[in-house]
């Protein structure tokens, strides 16, 4: 925009609150000065804080004004206008300290000519070198000293709030333009006792579920009575390094606030009574503080992302909210506002779309380039953290890791360091990769095994189908659950060795994968109990009860990172009970020809097909198959092992073909949320057998067959 453009909008939206020519000019000169000519900061919240630092002149002015009345008074009683209703009449202050500009044309020439284009791009709400304001959104700019760290003031913003107790007096207005000379005496400061009360009214703003509610004695500004609709700003200064010691300095910081100020966010600070240690930081060393958290916790990396910027929009999300009609269907608690998730700042943010427009060409950290892309100053922060395209992918499934794959979304968190999950591609279904002799043909299912027998639900003992008793009776519940019995068998087959049952393959295909000159003995398969679902040949209906592995995951889950050494993990975030499916093992379908030539270094943990080894024979290598997650996987390859009795087991069911299996996992107790899953991976931790690098077991189980334990466990 040009430069005179850039005066007239101020001047204009100056002029719509009431202000005068005279007084918008020398403040708006200075504010250029402090903002390093940063327009976009300056026009920010419709020039919110030109307007602050006009009525913070004001203030300054009056006061000095106050003063040198009082002692006029006393010395001569001499009757005065306040210089605060000579600037609301139109005249212009003057300071002594420059002579001003003939016309608002001559005012409007020099504004431009000082204006250069921007020699840096200053993030928001970012001091800079020329950090001689506080953030816009923090505060009013300062005149009164440059920033400093070590010397810096903070601006304690103190807002009069209705004492009434008309219950509508908490309701939000918006704020009329009501006559300049309507000026509140609460525009002077209230004495410390009425400002100095831990019990004063703040915004109670709790959050449930992403949702924004009122809480109890919230205290949403109302603005009734602030001049020209603007809220009047009483600025209180305290030193960076005061100790508050006494409940009569506890105060409100502001914090944010909505373009006119009806909604507000401050934050409060009561020390405990008979003084405390209490160290007040400055606003930049907590918002600095903050955005770093933002970043590691929230993996927020918008580089336009600015804490306060947040806050504004939560009070701008409230306010809308507000003014909505009362008996709106917006006003229930589902449709209160949904805070914007980081990840949809992610994908709307400048970096993000440098990115997809750059493919991997990542910047050094911190570094400004020119961007093709609309960004307004056509720059571009590149975050101060190098991310890759994998981790970019991985940074956009954050609220879920299925990418729309499921039926429910599964979000992964990092509650301990700033590591991404591996990438992946994430699958629901298994997938072949190439040489696996898979069909799924509906011939090989003979019609004497489904078919005729399966009509309506096929868990209806008179009617079940010889789908569902394929297992020598029912294997699920009406509810979904795996039949108890059944249950008990699995497990027991799994765990209790007495109970194992060995089936040795003639030529074993995990021996025969090793390539050794001498073929070893096949070291033996335990035979499991397999269940067969209804199919598409079948007569039933979808939602019959012996389809429950392929109607998929429906249960709140959640990739975390462990704390314990294990990498990533997958947990539940609501109760699962007993006997409940919670997902299969997905991945490619390899033979186990294949899954050898792969980098076993790399591969998270395979899973053998080999519960029919031994028993039958298998002709040719293509039918020795395994599953492999490391690639093209879903949420199971997250599931960390554990000895004997973890809270999972595998059993393989038959859904679309006899020839190979899916792998599904049931809980075998009852699981509270926040629990993690686990399973028993069957791995022999001094074998060599299993085509992975053996890994060091942390499951903690005492039953643990880990026998080299470090000296942390
Ligand atoms: C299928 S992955 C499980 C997810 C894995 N933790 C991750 O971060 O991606 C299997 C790998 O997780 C780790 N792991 C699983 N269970 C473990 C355990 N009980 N103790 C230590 N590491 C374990 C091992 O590195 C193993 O190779």
């Amino acid at each position: 925009m040009a430069p005179n453009a850039h005066v007239k909008k101020a001047f204009i939206a100056m002029k719509a609150l009431g202000i005068q020519d005279a007084q918008i000019k020398p403040v708006l000169k200075k504010l250029l000065a402090l903002y390093d000519k940063n327009w976009e900061l300056i026009a920010e919240d419709n020039y919110r804080a030109l307007a602050d630092a006009i009525f913070e002149e004001q203030d300054t002015e009056m006061k000095a004004s106050q003063e040198t009345e009082e002692k006029k008074k006393k010395a001569e009683e001499v009757e005065g206008n306040s210089v605060c209703d000579r600037v609301f009449q139109g005249e212009e202050v003057d300071r002594g300290k420059k002579k001003a500009p003939e016309s608002a044309e001559e005012e409007e020439d020099a504004l431009a000519e000082s204006e250069r284009p921007l020699k840096r791009l200053r993030r928001r709400g970012e001091g800079g070198s020329a950090s001689t304001f506080t953030s816009p959104n923090c505060g009013s700019p300062s005149f009164k000293e440059p920033y400093d760290e070590e010397t810096a003031l903070i601006l304690l913003p103190f807002h009069p709030l209705s004492t009434e107790s008309d219950p509508d007096d908490a309701a939000l207005t918006i704020p009329k333009h009501e006559p300049s000379t309507d000026l509140p005496s609460s525009s002077t400061h209230p004495d410390s006792s009425d400002r100095g009360n831990s019990s004063l009214p703040m915004p109670n703003l709790e959050k449930t579920n992403g949702h924004v509610k009122e809480g109890n004695g919230i205290a949403v500004g109302t603005v009734n009575g602030s001049p020209r609709g603007v809220p009047r700003t009483t600025v209180e200064t305290f030193s960076d390094n005061k100790l508050a010691a006494t409940p009569e300095e506890a105060s409100a910081l502001e914090l944010a606030s909505t373009a006119s100020g009806e909604v507000k966010i401050n934050l409060s600070f009561a020390p405990a009574p008979g003084g405390s240690s209490l160290h007040i930081p400055s606003m930049d060393e907590v918002r600095r503080a903050m955005e770093e958290k933002c970043l590691r916790t929230y993996k927020i990396l918008d580089p336009n992302f600015s804490v306060f910027g947040f806050l504004n929009d939560f009070c701008s999300c409230y306010l809308d909210l507000a003014t909505k009609p009362k008996n709106s269907a917006n006003q229930s608690p589902e449709n209160l506002p949904f805070l914007t998730t980081n990840i949809e700042a992610l994908k709307k943010s400048a970096a993000s779309r440098a990115f997809t427009s750059h493919g991997s060409n990542v910047q050094m950290p911190g570094s400004v380039e020119n961007s093709p892309v609309g960004d307004s100053m056509g720059l571009v922060v590149v975050p101060e953290c190098q991310v890759s395209a994998d981790e970019w992918r991985v940074l956009s499934s954050i609220n879920d890791i299925t990418l729309g794959e499921e039926a429910v979304e599964i979000p992964w968190v990092n509650e301990f360091n700033d590591k991404f999950p591996p990438f992946f591609q994430y699958i629901a279904r298994s997938l072949v990769y190439f040489e696996a002799a898979v069909k799924f043909s509906l011939k090989k299912i003979s019609d004497e095994q489904c078919g005729s027998s399966c009509f309506g639900d096929c868990l209806t003992p008179s009617m079940a189908c010889s789908c569902a008793t394929a297992c020598n009776g029912l294997a699920y519940t009406v509810g979904g659950l795996l039949q108890e019995d059944f249950l008990e068998e699995c497990i027991s087959e799994a765990r209790d060795l007495q109970k194992h049952v060995v089936q040795y393959c003639k030529e074993c295909p995990l021996e025969k994968a090793k390539k050794e000159e001498i073929l070893e003995p096949c070291k033996g398969h335990l035979k499991r109990k397999v269940i067969k679902e209804c199919w598409s040949k079948c007569g039933c209906t979808k939602r019959c009860g012996n389809r429950v592995v392929q109607q998929g995951i429906h249960n709140k889950l959640q990739v975390f990172f462990t704390s314990n050494g294990r990498g990533w993990g997958l947990r539940t975030l609501e109760r699962l009970p007993k006997g409940a499916f919670v997902c299969e093992f997905a991945g490619e379908i390899l033979t186990i020809t294949e899954l050898f030539e792969r980098n076993s270094e790399k591969l998270t943990s395979p899973v053998i097909l080999d519960a029919h080894w031994g028993s039958e024979e298998l002709s040719g290598d293509d039918k020795a198959l395994c599953l492999d997650g490391t690639h093209y996987g879903n949420i199971s390859r997250f599931i960390n092992h554990r000895c004997l009795d973890a809270n999972l087991i595998e059993i393989p069911v038959h859904v679309e073909s006899t020839d190979v299996y899916h792998v599904a996992f049931f809980t075998t107790r009852e699981i509270n949320a926040m629990e993690e899953l686990t399973w028993d991976y069957g791995v022999e931790f001094n074998d060599n057998v299993f085509p992975t690098t053996p890994f060091h077991c942390r499951c903690g189980s005492e039953f643990c067959k880990n026998t080299k334990k470090t000296s942390s466990e």
